[in-house]
């Protein structure tokens, strides 16, 4: 599904008026009606509308008339002058006026009618809403969250459409109902909890008027990603499915190793195979009786890779992964730029991997392979430079960036993960804050190197991966609330990786 900014679904709706000539009075009749559909589920009888200024408000000002005219108990409210009101939510506010209804502008009034409402209707600000939401409407703004039920017209109002920042205030609804395309203010940062459940509804445009805009983001559906799994042949062995090792552990971290291990055969891999020293070769041994081991020499307190080694795992591997629980060692630098330099196959630099690349990224650029890095924040930071609360405003650009000058595939993690090839940007919307739990990364890195190994491209893996790590996160919710730890991502990954793949639907 396709996401945009408020500029791209402002030029959109001015070439379905201006080049398609749909006028943009039955855009705004079509947004109504699409409220309207989803109103009437909710069976309440008593319905305040708070409208703005802009057409944000001409929806709500429509939605009242097809909500009065069908015999439900309706109040608006506009906190603005009347006269600022124009274009089509002008004609919407002038046929309500012409029918009698009275639009009220006091507080103490909107207060009592939301306290008797079934629903509370938010169209007072959309997708123009600029700058911090002016002090005269926040009052209105807290009137409107002690609603019983809070519907918001577009995108909660004090939501910035682009980033998902909360502009000074904000409502929190239930349900967003938006028009044609996803806008990225629902799924980044705070709006992502503003916005509720998000419908998303059709009001008329044509779907080559939407092609047009070339729109670079997109995230997951019911069908995506999950359309991108591949259906195992019946005649098939385990050495179609990939021989993947990771290299990473030392002795004050083998949980690391273990998790990506177990999480690397539980989505699908043929083959799996750990590269640790030899000091921890018992416990991995004793918890992953599946994979294969290449035990190596430990020196100083970490793994002890030269290149005659690495060159027999370049030959045993079709993909590897480097850096769980490995530890940030200066004289980890010369294996990874070994790899880099003349490994072929497919590559995740994760967790330790990638503090240890932070001493040099240049050695990045001659990489002879696709690489997968997969920063948290904290990582991202130590990558590139910037603070860490830049690179939360600034995830996709940051994350894009990033991936196009080095020309890797960046995952960068986070609520909303953005994964990118630095020219497409998928956001990720599965997971649940119980993920943020140590090892739920290395979960992720045996994920991403499996299907690395059964033949994805690292762009699809990693968006894939992104997804399947964040399904097997809200299922181990189901189970264990916030207190699920990352070997129940583990034990949940499976489930997408069946027979009947095609038949899974997600809500
Ligand atoms: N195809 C579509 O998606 C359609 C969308 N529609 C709706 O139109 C709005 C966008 O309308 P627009 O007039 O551009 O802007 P808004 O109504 O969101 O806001 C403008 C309004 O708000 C005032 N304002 C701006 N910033 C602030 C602030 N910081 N504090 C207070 N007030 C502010 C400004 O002065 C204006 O008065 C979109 O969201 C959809 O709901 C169409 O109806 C159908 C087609
Ligand atoms: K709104």
């Amino acid at each position: 599904m396709k996401v945009v900014n408020a500029n791209e679904m402002r030029e959109i709706d001015k070439r379905a008026i201006e080049k398609y000539k749909i006028p943009g009075i039955i855009l705004m009749e079509n947004a109504a009606y699409a409220l309207l559909e989803e109103i009437e589920r909710l069976n309440g009888k008593r319905i305040t509308i708070v409208c703005g200024t802009g057409n944000n408000g001409g929806d709500g000002f429509a939605l009242a008339r097809l909500l009065l005219i069908r015999g439900y108990d309706v109040e608006v409210f506009c906190f603005s002058d009347p006269e600022k009101v124009k274009g089509d939510a002008r004609i919407n506010l002038d046929i309500l006026l012409n029918m009698g209804i009275k639009v009220y502008n006091d507080l103490n009034k909107l207060e009592n009618s939301i306290r008797y409402s079934d629903v509370v209707v938010d169209a007072l600000l959309g997708t123009g809403l600029s700058g911090e939401v002016k002090e005269e409407l926040k009052n209105v703004i807290d009137a409107i969250n002690k609603g019983r039920l809070k519907l918001s017209v577009d995108i909660p109002s004090g939501i910035n459409s682009d980033t998902g920042s909360i502009m000074g205030t904000c409502v929190f609804a239930d349900i967003t109902v938006t028009f044609e395309c996803l806008k990225l203010g629902h799924i980044l940062s705070e709006g992502k909890e503003a916005s509720g459940k998000v419908i998303v509804k059709k009001i008329g445009i044509p779907v080559s008027c939407i092609e047009e805009q070339s729109v670079k983001i997109f995230t997951s559906d019911k069908e995506y990603p999950i359309s991108l799994i591949k259906k195992r042949r019946l005649d098939t062995n385990k050495g179609d499915y990939g021989k993947v090792a990771i290299i990473g552990g030392n002795y004050k971290m083998s949980g690391a190793i273990i998790l990506a291990l177990k999480s690397a055969l539980r989505s699908g891999a043929g083959l799996v195979c750990g590269v640790f020293p030899k000091t921890i070769l018992d416990r991995v041994g004793a918890l992953v009786p599946e994979a294969v081991y290449f035990p190596c020499e430990e020196k100083h307190e970490h793994i002890f890779l030269d290149d005659y080694c690495l060159n027999i795992l370049f030959q045993k591997s079709n993909a590897i992964a480097f850096g769980v629980g490995i530890g940030n060692f200066d004289e980890l630098l010369h294996p990874l730029q070994y790899i880099l330099e003349h490994y072929e196959g497919p590559l995740v630099i994760d967790a330790d991997g990638l503090n240890v690349l932070s001493r040099n990224k240049t050695i990045l650029k001659s990489a002879k392979s696709k690489v997968i890095l997969t920063p948290h924040p904290g990582e991202m930071s130590r990558l590139t430079g910037y603070d860490i609360d830049y690179i939360n405003k600034n995830r996709i650009n940051v994350a894009k960036s990033f991936a196009k000058e080095y020309n890797s595939i960046v995952l960068l993690k986070g609520s909303s993960t953005v994964v990118t090839d630095g020219e497409f940007i998928y956001i990720n919307r599965t997971g649940n804050p119980g993920m943020a739990t140590a090892g739920s990364g290395d979960v992720l890195t045996g994920v991403l190197v499996s299907l690395l190994g059964q033949g994805y491209s690292p762009f699809e893996a990693a968006i894939l991966g992104s997804f399947i790590h964040g399904i097997s996160g809200d299922r181990a919710y189901q189970k264990h609330g916030y207190g699920l730890t990352a070997m129940d991502l583990v034990d949940n990954l499976g489930f997408l990786f069946k027979k009947d793949i095609g038949s899974i639907k997600l809500e």
